[in-house]
């Protein structure tokens, strides 16, 4: 049995060794086609259109994850800042405030025993206040450009968290302690 992590996420295959089964790792590059309008609705269709597209391409018995994050701020979703200026608004939009950041994620088993499943994980996060200058300095380190929300909870920004409620692993990119009992459930009960 293959398991194969379908992201060029850096955090996302931090986070999978921490279950210490042996993987690969092949980001799925296809666009990412939206249909959906609830945040938690486009990160699990995006999580399964990361892993059907790596699942397509196996022949034997596998195991691919797929993922997606993005913060959503009311009605606004947001995924990776375009470029600086986009980065500014979206840390404007999210400071002295609450949001909530959502993790899909798709786990596909190919071979004799074909199954799948998809799931999101909600968690609450709540900002101190950030300066114009704060928000500038932050933007100039280049941490905000590749990560949803145009922060890294794990990075300098901690020091404009408040609180969090629900998985912190979930706002890295991925809920591993819910993957991992995905994963066992479809490793163990054969259907
Ligand atoms: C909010 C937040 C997001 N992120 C990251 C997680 C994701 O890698 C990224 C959101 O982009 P995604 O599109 O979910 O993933 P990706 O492009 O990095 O990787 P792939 O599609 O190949 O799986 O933002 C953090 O690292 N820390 C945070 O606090």
């Amino acid at each position: 049995m293959e398991l194969i992590l379908a992201s060029a996420s850096p955090r996302r295959k931090e986070l999978l060794e921490k279950i210490g089964l042996p993987f690969t790792v092949q980001p799925a590059k296809g666009e990412e086609r939206i249909t959906q309008k609830s945040p938690a609705a486009v990160v699990m269709e995006l999580s399964r259109q990361k892993a059907e597209e790596i699942a397509a391409a196996q022949t034997g018995d596998c195991i691919i994850i797929g993922a997606d994050t993005v913060v959503a701020k009311g009605e606004k979703i947001m995924g990776k800042p375009k470029d600086a200026a986009d980065a500014k608004q979206m840390l404007r939009s999210i400071a002295d405030d609450c949001h909530q950041v959502y993790t899909g994620v798709t786990l596909i088993r190919t071979g004799a025993h074909p199954q799948s499943v998809t799931f999101q994980e909600k968690t609450d996060v709540c900002l101190y206040p950030i300066s114009d200058a704060e928000a500038d300095a932050y933007i100039a380190s280049g941490d905000p450009m590749d990560k949803a929300g145009a922060y890294g909870i794990q990075g300098d920004f901690a020091i404009y968290v408040k609180r969090i409620v629900g998985d912190y692993y979930n706002v890295v990119g991925l809920p591993i302690g819910r993957v991992y009992q995905e994963l066992k459930r479809m490793l163990f009960v054969k259907k």
